[in-house]
């Protein structure tokens, strides 16, 4: 079921996507579609579910994620964590990549849950 959904989110953020920059051209090359998605940065990202947070966007999971708390997010870390790892040593780069953008996100909502900026962080770096 978690790969159900897992697949279900990704499928919808990329047909999103692809739809924003503008759906099928006629005539489109082969590959067009995987070239031409934007890619997210992390700080694009942070943006992103800051805006929402404060909008408190309906239909946001991001939202709903922070509504539930540090617990529950802190749960997702752990989770995707160990996914990540389990990625790295079973499933291959391509797997171990969208694991660890997952990761990325929880820890992002985590941030937000804990009141910290991109800028608390990257002192520490
Ligand atoms: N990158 C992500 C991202 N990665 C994972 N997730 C969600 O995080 C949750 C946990 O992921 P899992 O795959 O572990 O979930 P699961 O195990 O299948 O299901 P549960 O644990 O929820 O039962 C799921 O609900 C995923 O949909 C994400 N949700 C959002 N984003 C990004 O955040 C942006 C804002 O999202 P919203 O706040 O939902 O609009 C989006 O545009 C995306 O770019």
């Amino acid at each position: 079921m978690a790969v159900d959904r897992r697949l279900s989110h990704h499928v919808g953020r990329e047909l999103s996507r692809w739809l924003s920059a503008g759906g099928p051209g006629r005539g489109a090359p082969v590959g067009w579609l995987e070239e031409s998605l934007p890619v997210k940065t992390f700080e694009e990202l942070f943006a992103e579910l800051q805006a929402k947070a404060a909008a408190g966007t309906p239909g946001s999971g991001t939202v709903a994620a922070l509504d539930k708390g540090v617990h529950f997010i802190g749960k997702k870390v752990v989770e995707e964590a160990a996914e990540s790892w389990m990625a790295a040593e079973h499933e291959g780069p391509e797997r171990t990549a969208e694991e660890i953008s997952q990761l990325l996100y929880q820890v992002q909502v985590l941030m937000l849950a804990s009141g910290l900026e991109l800028k608390d962080v990257y002192r520490h770096l």
